[in-house]
């Protein structure tokens, strides 16, 4: 008994002499011992980790930048930079290009990489090759009768709904952006609209990735990655197959009809002859549906819920739309990309609520310069974006909804424009943006073409900007109910 006492005492007291080693070395030996940040921070990894848990590490990374500068140590091994010139020295593209973190990345460990997660280059270089003829505008172009049916059936659908009371913009919008890229990744709709609900695999893909921060929070701990990503592969299993038998189907289904000019085409063909790779296919269709709906929908309702609490900006935004256009096929990608105004509601709604207000976290593998702070080899660095593009030095009004601010107006002739980098810039930048930015300009003209849009009495109507909580990875939202009165 007494030396089972002796062997306990000696684990617990062998264990808090290393915790003492390690924060002494963090705060003081650590090759960013010099670099200023919050003493809990600079010693330990865990308030971060505690930040997440919160759902506040986005909004804590802006706090900690005005309070110690544009350079901020965020842990012991990572730094934060808030300055438009880190975007070329840490994403640069090519050769200059920091690589991924697995810290970030690795998670989930248990399924097959795909085009966003992959740390690997050669892998991500052969996924974006396959996959970028699908997103040029020539292919774009030949998609825009598809986008233009799925936006026509909405505003069929918002007329009829529109008559029965509030409606749910938030949805609807996740609805036509869930159905147009469904259809695009693998020519069939997940009939959203039709239904008035999400399928159950966005469903199952919603909640699944709500967790998803916590995992990559755990996973930042080199020692914890390596027992709970075996155990996490296991306890998974369940719902990779749950997952796996709702997607393996569409995706079959899609197999037997060959060569069609849809997304997951050029991935097809990439994989044939390959024995695993159903399982690739799956998880890059996915990220793909994924990465972008969720992001283009939830544009969309901060943009229109930013309008209604600008009525005087939601006029002007108005009268741009209808006095361009006078019948809604007259509204077309090339059209609506040449609506000055309604471009800079978008892009301004981008600079309010960066869809990954967290950073696409990099590692350097070499001694290097980020806006000329030396940084030593295994730095883990990243741009927070919300941080950034909220920066009282960076912007007049930053917290501000102000589309004025990209079209020259002289009170914001000194905001730090080059600093907006909302589908970040370099060989991982996101190859989704031309057709999300048509998506996003032709849904918000149809909306605000044919309807005049008003808050409801609903309480939940009123602050939908500020019931945002960022989940590190994924932002959890509410509704956003809305009065919508036909005017066409
Ligand atoms: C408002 C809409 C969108 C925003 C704000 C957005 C933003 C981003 C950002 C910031 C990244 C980089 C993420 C990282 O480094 O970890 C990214 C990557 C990606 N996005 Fe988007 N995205 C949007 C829409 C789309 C759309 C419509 C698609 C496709 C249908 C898409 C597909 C992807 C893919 C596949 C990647 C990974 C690219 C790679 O690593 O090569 N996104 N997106």
């Amino acid at each position: 008994m007494s030396n089972l006492i002796s062997l306990i005492g000696l684990i617990l007291t062998s264990t808090l002499l290393y915790i003492v080693y390690r924060v002494v070395y963090n705060l003081y030996f650590h090759p960013l011992a010099s670099f200023p940040g919050p003493l809990f921070r600079r010693a330990s990894r865990i308030p971060w980790s505690l930040a997440v848990l919160r759902g506040t590490a986005v909004f804590d990374a802006a706090n900690l930048h005005e309070k110690y500068g544009p350079v901020v140590r965020l842990a012991p091994n990572e730094l934060a930079f808030q300055d438009p010139n880190a975007w070329r020295d840490i994403m640069g593209g090519g050769t200059s290009e920091i690589p991924k973190w697995i810290g970030m990345y690795g998670v989930p460990a248990f399924l097959p990489p795909h085009i966003q997660n992959t740390i690997s280059k050669t892998y991500h270089r052969a996924l974006r090759k396959a996959l970028s003829p699908g997103f040029s505008d020539a292919s774009l172009r030949a998609q825009e009768p598809m986008i233009a049916k799925y936006i026509d059936l909405m505003m069929q659908r918002l007329n009829l709904k529109s008559q029965q009371g509030p409606v749910n913009m938030e949805l609807w919008y996740r609805y036509v952006v869930f159905d147009i890229i469904c259809d695009l990744a693998v020519g069939e709709s997940f009939q959203c609209l039709e239904s008035d609900g999400l399928h159950p695999w966005i469903v199952a893909m919603v909640e699944g990735a709500k967790p998803m921060g916590f995992l990559t929070a755990l996973n930042m701990y080199p020692t914890m990655a390596t027992i709970i990503n075996p155990l996490l592969g296991l306890v998974a299993q369940g719902n990779i197959r749950l997952h796996n038998e709702m997607v393996k189907p569409m995706v079959e289904k899609r197999l037997q009809v060959g060569d069609r000019p849809d997304l997951i085409n050029p991935l097809i063909k990439l994989y044939r002859g390959q024995d695993a790779n159903m399982d690739e296919l799956i998880a890059n269709a996915t990220t793909i549906i994924g990465a972008g709906a969720e992001t283009s929908a939830s544009i969309l309702t901060a943009v229109t819920s930013l309008l209604i609490d600008n009525p005087d900006k939601l006029s002007q935004l108005t009268a741009e739309v209808r006095s361009a256009f006078s019948s809604q096929d007259q509204i077309t990608a090339d059209a609506v990309s040449r609506l000055p105004y309604l471009v800079a509601c978008i892009d301004e709604a981008l600079r309010l609520f960066p869809q990954t207000g967290s950073p696409s976290l990099r590692i350097t593998d070499r001694k290097t310069t980020i806006v000329g702070v030396p940084v030593p080899e295994n730095t883990v660095v990243g741009i927070w974006p919300w941080a950034l593009y909220r920066a009282p030095a960076l912007w007049a009004d930053p917290n501000e909804f102000h589309p004025e601010r990209f079209l020259a107006d002289s009170k914001y002739v000194n905001d730090a424009r080059e600093a907006f980098k909302p589908f970040f810039t370099g060989s991982r930048d996101c190859i989704g943006q031309n057709l999300a930015l048509i998506e996003m300009r032709l849904v918000l003209a149809h909306v605000v073409f044919r309807f005049d849009i008003k808050r409801t009495s609903d309480p939940n109507s009123k602050d939908w900007v500020h019931k945002q909580k960022n989940l590190f990875i994924v932002w959890d939202k509410g509704p956003l109910p809305v009065q919508l009165t036909p005017v066409v």
